[in-house]
């Protein structure tokens, strides 16, 4: 139970001045406290033994009001240092994780889902500083503050009393170790329907158009209903054990008062204690239900807390299985060679890539086409490094791909992605995105070289449009060409783009390919594409099927091998003088 306490040492320590005044403050201020019953035990008595006076009277007053201003002043500031010290474990814990996420490629995001990684990145890390905060606070209640109490009822009432009454406690401490597990598990289940609940959400905000489109929201809403209910169960049964917790501390409670009136009342009829000391007893015990309230609140949130620690750390110690343990730098690429490469991908049952061999020159055009699922990503992804690299050999210039450092590679390569990744960010900064100091002449050229500039026109704000959620919609066509712009300002040494040009027209890919080819001499650029207009000035096309190559050549070339590459370019043909003959745009 008190392994999440162990495991946030490191913060603890980092704030040990913060948490070591804040727990100063705690103890004198539940100090401060303990003193009030005592000075009224005091009053009493000497209102019995008839000594109280004017002066007394004022000099009791002068010290319960310093009592309660010191108090005032204590606690404020034990509150303040817990709690703050709570805000930047979350602070300092949600940062660690999203410097884990950005490092972290495909294979983790296919484990991990993303519903499931919010979840664990709000709440989990939520109830973690919970335990930083108010799970110190409870901490030091239920053990400084109760044993203070405790022992000043020893001292200045009875020890004997004390005793009778602490004992109808202990089997209370059985209760509290059993049900303490069972919260535990219970929140871990619980947390685990929260996540799927997330998912839950995000898929249907993503989807909520397609869901719309074929009439599928009733299912949705039946499926989410079941999904929430379960969660609510789930919590239901958390909240079940938790409630267990307060009825028991009464109910012992209530035996202790039972036992010290008693007893109590026996010493006083005897002459051991005064009435003075009798009532000062009466008030610690009514002091002791807080501590021990919080006894129970520490368990629960304890609890909770390994529960969410194992939660938080089963995603920041995962990593995606690549190594990456390459220690060259990469500053030009020359040469990039597969030779008889094959790749799987671990949940594949075939093989993905197979007895691959291609040697790309540095500086030339390399179209990549075929069937859908015929590999063309795949091997894109190899080059970007996204999945562990396959077997046999795979070549950048001298060495091996996989002696190069990561990042280093990265940074050759300016890749736009079939799906394209806008952030709700003015035009400028989406596009600056691939050179953070790029001018505005910059910008401006490489969305002349996107073919983006008659779409900019039309936008009110210009560059400062907003696109994205907070920004204006755009269409799929226009996303591509900002993609695109975005990865030719990087200038990159490697460009690829994977199926970028899919929603955009034959006129418009044809300006785009010719300003690839303009400004992209000396640097290497890939295509894949289903359309083969677009990679007919490739200096290579190659033509995958089921992970292999079928055809390769230049687009002269695989016209006259006749194979799978003329049928389809001879298809588009016909279908693309169709559409001229309709008059529609080409
Ligand atoms: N993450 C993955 N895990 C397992 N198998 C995968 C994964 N991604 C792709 N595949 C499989 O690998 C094969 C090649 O897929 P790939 O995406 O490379 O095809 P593609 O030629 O790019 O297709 P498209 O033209 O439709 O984009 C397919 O059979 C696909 O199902």
């Amino acid at each position: 139970m008190f392994d999440v306490i162990k495991k946030l040492k490191f913060f603890f320590k980092e704030n040990a001045l913060q948490y070591t005044f804040s727990f100063i403050a705690l103890g004198l201020g539940n100090l401060c406290a303990v003193l009030i019953p005592y000075i009224v035990g005091m009053i009493i008595d000497d209102i019995v033994n008839g000594i109280m006076n004017t002066q007394r009277l004022q000099m009791y007053s002068i010290v319960f009001i310093a009592l309660i201003i010191l108090t005032y002043l204590l606690d404020f500031s034990w509150v303040f240092g817990l709690f703050s010290g709570a805000y930047k474990l979350q602070k300092q814990m949600r940062s660690k994780m999203m410097r884990h996420l950005l490092r972290m490629r495909a294979p983790y995001f296919e484990r991990f889902r993303t519903g499931d990684l919010m979840a664990r990145g709000t709440q989990d890390i939520r109830t973690l500083a919970d335990t930083a905060g108010y799970g110190m606070e409870v901490l030091m209640t239920s053990t400084v503050y109760l044993g203070v109490l405790v022992t000043m009822m020893g001292i200045t009432v009875s020890w004997a009393l004390t005793a009778a009454t602490i004992l109808p406690l202990v089997p209370m401490i059985y209760v509290f170790r059993k049900k303490g597990a069972e919260i535990d598990e219970r929140y871990e289940t619980a947390q685990k329907s929260f996540s799927k609940v997330n998912e839950d959400v995000l898929e249907m905000v993503d989807g909520t158009r397609v869901i719309r489109a074929y009439v599928k929201e009733e299912d949705f809403i039946k499926k989410f209903k079941k999904q929430t209910e379960d969660l609510y169960n789930k919590n239901n049964l958390v909240a079940k054990t938790g409630a267990v917790f307060g009825p028991t501390v009464k109910i012992f409670e209530g035996l202790s008062v039972v036992v010290a009136l008693s007893y109590g009342s026996f010493l006083v009829a005897s002459g051991t204690l005064t009435v003075g000391n009798m009532i000062a007893f009466q008030l610690y015990l009514g002091m002791t239900i807080w501590p021990i309230i919080a006894v129970s609140e520490l368990i629960l949130i304890l609890r909770q807390g390994s529960a969410s620690m194992r939660r938080v750390e089963e995603i920041m110690d995962a990593t995606d299985g690549l190594v990456l343990d390459g220690q060259e730098d990469i500053t030009e690429v020359k040469d990039i060679q597969f030779n008889q490469f094959n790749f799987r991908y671990g949940s594949s049952e075939s093989v993905n890539l197979e007895n691959l061999d291609l040697d790309l020159e540095k500086g030339k055009l390399l179209g990549i086409v075929g069937k859908t699922g015929s590999g063309k990503t795949t091997l894109i992804r190899q080059l970007l490094n996204q999945y562990p690299i396959g077997t046999g050999s795979f070549d950048m210039g001298e060495f091996a791909y996989q002696q190069y450092q990561d990042p280093a590679l990265r940074r050759m390569i300016g890749y736009v992605p079939q799906d394209h990744v806008l952030f709700s960010r003015s035009v400028r900064e989406n596009i600056a995105f691939g050179k953070k100091e790029a001018t505005d002449e910059e910008i401006m050229a490489s969305i002349r070289n996107a073919s983006f500039e008659d779409d900019l026109k039309k936008m009110e704000r210009g560059l400062d449009t907003l696109i994205g959620e907070k920004g204006m919609s755009i269409s799929g066509g226009q996303k591509q060409r900002i993609s695109i712009a975005r990865a030719l300002i990087k200038d990159p040494q490697i460009l690829i783009l994977d199926d970028s040009l899919s929603a955009v027209d034959a006129k418009t890919e044809q300006n785009i390919i010719e300003n690839i080819q303009k400004v992209r001499k000396n640097k290497t650029s890939i295509i894949t594409t289903h359309r083969l207009s677009a990679v007919k000035q490739a200096d290579e096309i190659i033509v995958m099927d089921n992970g292999k190559i079928l055809e390769r050549g230049t687009h002269d070339e695989l016209i006259r091998q006749k194979g799978w590459y003329y049928e389809q370019f001879l298809r588009q043909e016909i279908k693309s003088n169709e559409t001229d003959v309709k008059g529609e745009v080409k």
